[in-house]
């Protein structure tokens, strides 16, 4: 089965996101990740309407807070039918749990198909040294990040994000089918800018990614599509 290339649509209107959309031919229907700079700006409205245009949506909100708001921040999102959405590891087992029935009731009340939810473990963003000093914790990345992928796991989410350097050690240590779906993707030669933990698509695909998101290398390649083709092949060769 193909695993997906989410497009990071990092962009600061709707309108510059479906001008770059529009390069794509009718037969390329790319699997898109919304995250806040756009969804801050556009709203749920701006979902709607991919879902509408027939793109497979993930919504990338990062939802952190007590178990209430986010159960019922959760039904609201569902109800808009995206398939893929963010939540944070760290807000712990009850939390996540909360999500999910939020989700699964929201989905329900709105006759569509309940959100595939991720959990954040360690942004990509983070070195081990960073994660360390700004966590005050010392125990190594992939132990952290094995610890939150369990306890998303524990409370039955579909999977986590986390870069591809922790991929093999999460299907490892939580159930068959769980997914690890990774950013920090970068093709060879591309600035590596915020990111910490990188690697190119054929590295993500070794190291067991069962999904990549790229945004910059895509968004900001001389030729998108080409770009995208490229990173899809190479991520499913
Ligand atoms: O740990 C994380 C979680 C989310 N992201 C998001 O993925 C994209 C990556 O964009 P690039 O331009 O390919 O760096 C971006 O939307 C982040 O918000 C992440 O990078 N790391």
């Amino acid at each position: 089965m193909t695993k997906p290339v989410f497009i990071a649509l990092d962009f600061p209107d709707a309108q510059t996101m479906w001008t770059f959309l529009d390069q794509f031919p009718a037969d390329v229907r790319p699997a898109v990740k919304v995250g806040m700079e756009l969804f801050y700006r556009e709203g749920p409205a701006l979902v709607t309407a991919l879902k509408e245009q027939g793109f497979t949506v993930f919504l990338d909100l990062k939802l952190y807070d007590i178990p209430n708001t986010v159960q019922q921040a959760t039904e609201n999102v569902a109800r808009l039918g995206v398939d893929y959405l963010t939540v944070h590891a760290a807000g712990g087992v009850r939390m996540l749990q909360a999500a999910k029935n939020g989700a699964q009731e929201g989905a329900d009340a709105a006759g569509v198909t309940a959100p595939k939810l991720l959990a954040i473990t360690q942004l990509t963003s983070f070195s081990e040294e960073e994660m360390q000093t700004t966590q005050l914790v010392t125990v190594p990345m992939r132990e952290s990040v094995i610890h939150l992928a369990q306890l998303a796991a524990e409370a039955g989410v579909a999977g986590t994000i986390s870069s591809a350097f922790e991929s093999s050690d999460i299907h490892a240590n939580t159930p068959a089918g769980f997914l690890s779906i990774t950013p920090g993707i970068r093709l060879v030669g591309d600035a590596v800018g915020d990111q910490s933990r990188v690697v190119t698509p054929a590295r993500a695909a070794e190291m067991g990614a069962d999904g990549i998101v790229v945004g910059r290398s895509i968004t900001q390649a001389t030729d998108p599509v080409a770009a995208y083709q490229l990173i899809e092949t190479e991520f499913n060769a």
